[in-house]
């Protein structure tokens, strides 16, 4: 396979990949992201392509660049990350007690032959009711800050988890089964890759 580039500085995103088995660089995109008002599977379909473009210069000719964004939907509102303690706050008192979706988009663009692909997925998360001290306590922890809704599935937040509707790995931020089948529709087939480097 050509060399394959994760578009991403998210440390969820690069263990992701490293635990598929695959052989892959890391070069973060420097897009300044902003949550315009739009449609959020659109949105997050232009914040990752905007993500792999940017890497396109940096990337050597020959490259496969993945980038992804993540954001929370509720209520017709979308949550990024948040940019303070306070906001964080108001963000995880509107996920308690309800449930929410996380959309991620992906964009994969093949340098070489010029082709593109970007689609979603969607999880839906349903949270128990948090009280105040809980969501002040796993605030002290520093763990909301940088992500989308002010939660990690992966490590404390998912105390707060009741239970999910699709795939665990698009709230992580890179939905595996999605990742293996665009590739496939670039004509890439992740397992045969792996098996290929013998992991
Ligand atoms: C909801 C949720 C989000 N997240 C993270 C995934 C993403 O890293 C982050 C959303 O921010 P993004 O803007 O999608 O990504 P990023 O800025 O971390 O990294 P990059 O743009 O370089 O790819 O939130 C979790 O880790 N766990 C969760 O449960």
């Amino acid at each position: 396979m050509k060399r394959l580039i994760l578009a991403s500085s998210s440390p969820r995103r690069i263990e992701i990949l490293k635990n598929l088995g695959l052989e892959f660089e890391v070069i973060p995109s420097n897009f300044e992201e902003s949550l315009v008002d739009d449609q959020p599977q659109r949105l997050v379909c232009k914040l990752a392509e905007s993500k792999a473009k940017d890497v396109i210069s940096k990337a050597p000719s020959d490259s496969i660049i993945i980038a992804a964004d993540t954001v929370v939907v509720k209520d017709k509102r979308i949550f990024g990350k948040p940019k303070s303690q306070n906001e964080a706050y108001e963000m995880l008192r509107e996920l308690s007690g309800s449930s929410h979706k996380v959309v991620t988009g992906i964009c994969i663009v093949d340098n070489i032959n010029e082709l593109e692909v970007a689609d979603y997925e969607e999880t839906t998360v349903y949270f128990k009711e948090l009280s105040d001290d809980e969501i002040w306590n796993y605030i002290k922890t520093g763990e909301p800050i940088d992500k989308a809704g002010a939660y990690g599935i992966q490590s404390l937040g998912g105390l707060f988890v009741k239970k999910i509707d699709g795939c665990y790995f698009n709230v992580m931020g890179l939905p595996v089964y999605k990742l293996y089948t665009m590739m496939g529709e670039l004509g890439i087939n992740i397992l045969t890759e792996v098996v290929k480097n013998g992991k």
